[in-house]
């Protein structure tokens, strides 16, 4: 669970938000909306510890292992979608466990049939299941995702949706989704940040 409580956040003059406090459910959709500017990916940084506030707490569980899929899906071009995928690994796992994860989390994803492709060489919906997959390699508690989708056309949205709330459902992650699209909130969120 996480909880932030009176958090108040400005660069400089600009006043993002103020007081704002929310209580993110366990395994629960939170979708936070804004219109462009209003601080949704400072929001995320805040929570995910990139960023501090001004005032205000945020308050998460010790072992609350979070992982982040940026707009700009962010991956490594010169290696493959596995390196990529089992990059941030921390853990210490055998290499047959890390075979294993790679192997259900790539069928999930549906990214086994590009895995030993570098990466410069995807499309764009491929890309973002590489991302989805790094992000869930580690089976986090809570997964940030920064408008994954707004680089995608209608139909590719609609599958990648599809994909997320299967991921979502699956692992039973906390999902907290930054969107300005009024169509990728109604199909995913469970419960709502307006900014
Ligand atoms: N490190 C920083 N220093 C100064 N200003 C910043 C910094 N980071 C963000 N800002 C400003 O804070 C405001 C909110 O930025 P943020 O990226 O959080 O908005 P957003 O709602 O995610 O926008 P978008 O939908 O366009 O991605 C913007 O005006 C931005 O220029």
């Amino acid at each position: 669970m996480i909880r932030i409580s009176n958090i108040t956040k400005s660069f400089g003059d600009n006043l993002l938000f103020k007081n704002l406090s929310f209580e993110f459910n366990e395994n629960s959709r939170i979708v936070i909306q804004g219109k462009s500017g209003s601080g949704k990916t400072t929001l995320l940084k805040i929570l995910c510890g990139l960023e501090s506030a001004d005032n205000g707490t945020v308050e998460k569980d010790e072992k609350c292992k979070l992982s982040y899929v940026f707009q700009q899906d962010c991956l490594f071009d010169h290696l493959t979608a596995f390196q990529n995928i089992v990059f941030g690994i921390s853990e210490t796992i055998s290499k047959e466990e890390l075979w294993n994860r790679v192997k259900r989390i790539s069928i999930d994803t549906c990214c086994q049939e590009f895995l030993n492709q570098k990466t410069s060489t995807l499309s764009g919906g491929q890309r973002q299941r590489v991302s989805l997959a790094r992000a869930l390699i580690q089976f986090p508690d809570v997964v940030l995702m920064d408008e994954p989708l707004s680089h995608l056309d209608k139909e590719l949205k609609r599958k990648m949706m599809d994909s997320i709330l299967f991921l979502q459902e699956k692992y039973k992650f906390t999902l907290i989704y930054v969107t300005h699209d009024d169509w990728e909130a109604k199909q995913l969120g469970q419960q709502f940040i307006q900014l």
